[in-house]
């Protein structure tokens, strides 16, 4: 478990993190997000004891870190992998880490095995690439086989094969009772990997709430229907489209963003997406209409759009919009 309690830092007049109080629960894979510069590497700094709060506290069960005996036992953290000396070996490395905390030397073959080092773990990491330090670094938090983990962008520069590695590795911890702090910019994996979110924005605490509560209270519903008849399209298009108009509908889009009435020229043809109508408000005005459906689905909220929107105003470093220079394809939930 780690708690935080009115955790705050400020440097000179910016405030990296603004009063987070909250708890990450063991057993669980706990998301941390929020924009660039919205105060998680500080936070789990904080957390780590590599850097002091102005006001309030960081514990790791039930202690400060600075107060744990055997700290890699207890917490094991990848913030910057590539903090490392480039002559030394990772085996080296990683032998340094365990002799300085009485873990046993097998331990280290036993991680770099786990990771997927072992063929170059006599290699100075100056050759090594990102995926490489990020594995290194998810070896030496691993190390102490402890109950928490503190992970800051562990996805990052690993190949499809070692995301989907990291999101099985996670699980298994938070499985084993372990707790899992674990931030990262994708949402999509994000969405796939964490059971609670938390969300800051200017360093204050956004959201702290399960994954499936997150996404319904911050996403609109949204159906995607197949109409096979170009008639019954077009006429369940105005319908909704003409609802939305009249202020009683939300709005309704086909699948490659055109408008409602060109909307049944587009996809292969057949298919509209409605966004904030449940399938069966769908489904009740194609029957009401008359209109044969193929397809009636409710699509997953994506993590990405709730996001978005619990972070709108936070967002402190906003690129501006890149201009369109050619047709652009509404994004839906599962990525059509
Ligand atoms: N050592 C420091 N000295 C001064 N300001 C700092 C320092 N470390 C962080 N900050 C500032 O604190 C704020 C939070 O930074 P932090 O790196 O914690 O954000 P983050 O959420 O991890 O961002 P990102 O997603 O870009 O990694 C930023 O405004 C940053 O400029």
């Amino acid at each position: 478990m780690i708690t935080l309690r009115g955790l705050t830092k400020r440097y000179g007049t910016t405030v990296a993190v603004d009063g987070l109080t909250l708890d990450v629960a063991e057993g669980r894979v706990t998301g941390f997000l929020g924009p660039n510069g919205a105060g998680k590497s500080t936070t789990m700094r904080m957390i780590l004891g590599l850097d002091h709060p102005t006001s309030g506290e960081a514990l790791i069960a039930g202690r400060p870190y600075a107060s744990l005996r055997h700290p890699v036992r207890v917490v094991g953290a990848l913030l910057d992998a590539r903090a490392l000396h480039p002559a030394r070996s990772a085996r080296s490395h990683l032998l340094a880490q365990a002799h300085s905390n009485g873990i046993p030397a097998r331990r280290v073959d036993e991680v770099l095995d786990q990771v997927g080092l072992t063929t170059v773990a006599r290699r100075g990491t100056g050759g090594f690439s990102l995926g490489m330090y990020q594995r290194l670094g998810i070896a030496g938090a691993l190390l102490g086989d402890p109950e928490v983990l503190v992970l800051d962008e562990p996805v990052n520069g690993l190949d499809p094969d070692g995301v989907r590695w990291i999101r099985e590795l996670v699980r298994a911890q938070a499985d084993r009772g372990r707790t899992v702090l674990l931030s990262s910019h994708l949402m999509s994996e994000m969405q796939l990997t964490a059971d609670q979110l938390v969300v800051i924005g200017r360093g204050r605490l956004l959201a702290d709430s399960p994954m499936a509560s997150l996404l319904t209270e911050n996403s609109r519903p949204s159906v995607r229907v197949r109409v096979p008849h170009p008639e019954d399209r077009r006429t369940l298009l105005t319908h909704l489209d003409g609802e939305r108009e009249a202020g009683t509908a939300p709005a309704c889009k086909a699948l490659d963003g055109a408008e409602p009435a060109t909307s049944a020229r587009t996809v292969d043809g057949a298919e509209i997406v409605v966004e904030g109508r449940t399938a069966e408000e769908v489904g009740d005005l194609a029957h009401r209409l008359g209109i044969r459906l193929h397809e009636l689905r409710s699509l997953t909220a994506s993590l990405e759009e709730a996001y978005m929107e619990l972070t709108e105003r936070s967002v402190e470093y906003a690129a501006p919009p890149v201009r369109a220079g050619h047709s652009r394809t509404t994004a839906t939930p599962d990525g059509a």
